[in-house]
């Protein structure tokens, strides 16, 4: 079922599964590796998003920016981050153009 508590499900289960065997648990596996190859996988399916989206079609695209988000949610676990977190920094933006917003930075 999709709805928007499918990220909140997934952040759980990335939470619970972190500690399970990384024989069964490509989640386990990848904190087994280290933060180092969390942010290897999430760069790669980055740029797989990309190529996606220039050379390939809807379908291959959806796939590469479902492994993205994945990925970034993996990482923000591994690091303590919590999906909240990030969702109320959004919030935060919210109605405040980003054209606006750069033109506001100080001047360095
Ligand atoms: N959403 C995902 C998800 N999306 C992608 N992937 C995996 O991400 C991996 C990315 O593919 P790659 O070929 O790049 O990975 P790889 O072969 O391990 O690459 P290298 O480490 O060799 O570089 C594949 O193993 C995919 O199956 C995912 N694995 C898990 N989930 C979710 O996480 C839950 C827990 O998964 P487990 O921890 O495996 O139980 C699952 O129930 C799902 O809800």
């Amino acid at each position: 079922m999709t709805s928007p508590d499918t990220l909140a499900r997934l952040e759980a289960t990335i939470a619970e599964r972190r500690s399970a065997d990384p024989q069964s648990s490509y989640v386990a596996k990848l904190n087994a590796r280290g933060l180092g190859k969390i942010a290897q996988k999430l760069g790669e399916e980055a740029t797989e998003t990309v190529i996606a989206a220039l050379t390939e079609g809807r379908e291959a695209l959806v796939g590469e920016a479902a492994d993205l988000i994945f990925h970034l949610v993996v990482l923000l676990s591994a690091k303590g981050v919590p999906l909240s977190e990030v969702m109320a920094e959004l919030d935060r933006r919210e109605g405040v153009s980003g054209i606006a917003e750069k033109a506001s930075r100080p001047k360095v």
